[in-house]
């Protein structure tokens, strides 16, 4: 036998040849690679792990590239990517210039659909089934391989309901490990638990309730089974659903013990799971920390404080509250669009509703935004995380288009806090008498302050605040890039030839001090960790039009493309909103 067989394998054609016992040493050399991989270039483990067994049985009977196979998320498929001629190159996954951490189309013909964001795969494999059969391809297979927590969210079982009336050739393959991030919740994980103990009645399938023939469930790490029902499943036509049971971290003891904190552990001992401890005396808090530990502060005072994450409870370090009090904070699953209707509803009710969710998986619930919240002006609290460049986890997760997508949208306010004490104050401000809905923009990671917890303050919503005279450019930041403006401002060699504002709203924009900065500057400069075109930028455009300001404006913003995967600075540094590129366009100015 093969001293190393991983090493030999270069595309799935090369795994086919291999006997029953040579797949199973792969097994055994796939995981391990995973593991040491992810040990030093991080990323997301647990996942994969729990995967490889299913990842070789399906690369080893179905025809790929020409069969289609989709891995919803896709925070899974390191080994497919490793067995798909990308093995050489994998260190470079979530790097700048290296591979994507999620399956990508342009990255390679295995990568049937990109994803990143959950629950997408059974439409896509769907609808490339339903078009392999209008092409006449009727033997071509179609197969979605989506999670437990991924397949409970609404855009899968819209997916699901749709394919149960075509006699397209489709597979869905639920790996189920009873776990998203954090464990799993909602009635349909307690029906794949029942499933699972085999209490589930016979009549009870709801799977085949939708036309689906199921098969399950079976143990997602016997490879010789899985390869022999996968075989048995290629001869069947039509919408079939296979149910495999899975262990996240499946081979790593840590990994399989600790779940939660190995869907992404950073550096760890490979031989061990030991985490890789980091410095972190003295660091600032994460924003998320903030947002978590004040709402906790907050709750303790005022009963009608609620909080709700659409399946982000470490994430968003909502944790604290589900833990503090458990009957007011709901981890509703990977369903953003429920999470921000619920909200409303609870609204209407009396409630201050604080509904954390990324900057990015807001995105999905942008209708709910605008009809469920807006429109009906509900004074409903979004506490958007990962607001901005997020760096590995590249443009499927970079929260940048927010300000954008939310401030043409009445009613709507957009704060974004300059450092943790201003999101403290902003979390205490709005959880009375607030008017409207509001959305809180904050960044993935640390902030800046040694010590944020002062005493609470109120904020004046609306109003901007000036944080530095100047005689010539008035630099206009929002948010989180106030810190790089002072830092570019300082490096000048006139630094008092430019002022500094820290603009704090979007919407409602601070007029007053916007017609001040208009009388006194004929140059204006505004910086934005969000997308340049409608963004924070664009709005002092229009206003500047709207009340006849003849100055030159310059909007430093995240340029028209999709910024890729890499460290938070590498990606500011290409959008140009990094410190040196501020100095530079400053410099250049005076
Ligand atoms: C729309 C959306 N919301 C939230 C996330 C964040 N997220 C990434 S993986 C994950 C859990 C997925 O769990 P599951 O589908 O069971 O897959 P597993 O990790 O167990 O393999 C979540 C919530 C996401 N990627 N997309
Ligand atoms: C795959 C996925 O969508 C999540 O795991 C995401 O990567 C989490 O991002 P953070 O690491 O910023 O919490
Ligand atoms: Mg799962």
């Amino acid at each position: 036998m093969a001293e190393n067989i991983l090493n030999t394998i270069h595309s799935p054609r090369d795994l086919r040849r291999l006997d029953e016992s040579e797949l199973l040493q792969l097994s055994q050399e796939l995981r391990k690679f995973i593991i040491n991989i992810v040990a030093t270039k991080e990323g997301h483990l647990g996942a994969s792990l729990g995967v490889v067994e299913l990842t070789i049985a399906l690369h080893y009977v179905f025809d790929t590239p020409q069969d289609l196979l989709i891995w919803d998320v896709g925070h899974q498929a390191y080994g497919h990517k490793i067995l798909t001629g990308r093995r050489e190159i994998f260190e470079t996954n979530r790097q700048l210039h290296g591979l994507s951490g999620f399956p990508k189309r342009e990255e390679s013909q295995y990568d049937a659909f990109g994803t990143g964001h959950s629950s997408t795969s059974i439409s896509a494999a769907l609808g490339m089934a339903i078009a392999s059969k209008l092409q006449g391809e009727l033997e071509k297979q179609h197969i979605a391989v989506i999670g437990d927590a991924s397949i409970a969210s609404g855009m899968a079982f819209e997916g699901l309901n749709h394919a149960g009336v075509t006699n397209a050739n489709l597979l869905v393959i639920l790996n189920d490990n009873a776990i998203g991030i954090d464990p799993s919740v909602g009635a349909l994980k307690e029906y794949l638990t029942r499933a699972k103990i085999g209490h589930k009645p016979a009549n009870d399938n709801i799977i085949e309730a939708l036309n689906f023939n199921y098969f399950g469930p079976v143990d997602g790490h016997d490879l010789p089974g899985l390869i022999s029902i996968l075989k048995k499943l290629q001869q069947i036509k039509g919408p079939k659903f296979l149910h495999v049971i899975t262990k996240k971290g499946k081979g790593l003891k840590k990994a399989e013990e600790d779940q939660i904190k190995y869907h992404a552990p950073g550096k760890f001992e490979p031989e061990t799971g030991e985490l890789l401890p980091k410095n972190q005396e003295g660091l600032p808090s994460k924003y998320q920390d903030v947002f978590g530990l004040t709402l906790v502060e907050l709750a303790e005072k005022n009963e009608k404080i609620i909080g709700i994450t659409p399946a982000m409870p470490t994430g968003s370090s909502l944790k604290y509250m589900m833990e503090a009090f458990p009957e007011r904070a709901f981890d509703v699953g990977i369903a953003e669009q429920h999470a921000v209707t619920l909200a409303a509803g609870m609204a209407t009710q009396g409630f201050s509703v604080y509904c954390a969710i990324y900057s990015t998986f807001l995105q999905r619930a942008y209708d709910q935004l605008i009809h469920d919240v807006a429109l009906q002006d509900l004074p409903v609290i979004f506490c958007l995380d990962r607001a901005g460049l997020v760096g590995e986890d590249g443009p499927t997760h970079h929260g940048v288009f927010d300000i954008a997508y939310a401030r043409c949208i009445p009613n709507l306010m957009i704060a974004a806090p300059r450092n943790e004490t201003e999101l403290r104050n902003l979390l205490y401000t709005v959880q009375e008498e607030l008017e409207h809905p509001i959305m809180i923009r904050y960044p993935r990671g640390r902030g800046v302050l040694k010590e944020w917890k002062l005493p609470f303050e109120k904020i004046a919503i609306g109003k901007a605040e000036k944080l530095k005279n100047g005689d010539q450019i008035a630099v206009l930041s929002i948010g989180n890039m106030a810190e790089n403006a002072s830092e570019a401002i300082q490096k000048l060699k006139n630094p008092g030839a430019v002022a500094h504002y820290d603009m704090r709203f979007v919407k409602p924009l601070d007029l007053d001090m916007l017609k001040h900065i208009f009388s006194e500057f004929d140059q204006i400069v505004t910086i934005e960790d969000g997308v340049a075109r409608g963004g924070f930028g664009s709005l002092v455009l229009e206003t500047a039009s709207e009340l006849g300001y003849s100055g030159k404006i310059s909007i430093l913003g995240v340029p028209d493309t999709f910024i890729s995967q890499g460290s938070v600075s590498q990606l500011q540094e290409i959008a140009k909103i990094d410190v040196e590129a501020i100095r530079q366009k400053l410099e250049s100015m005076l």
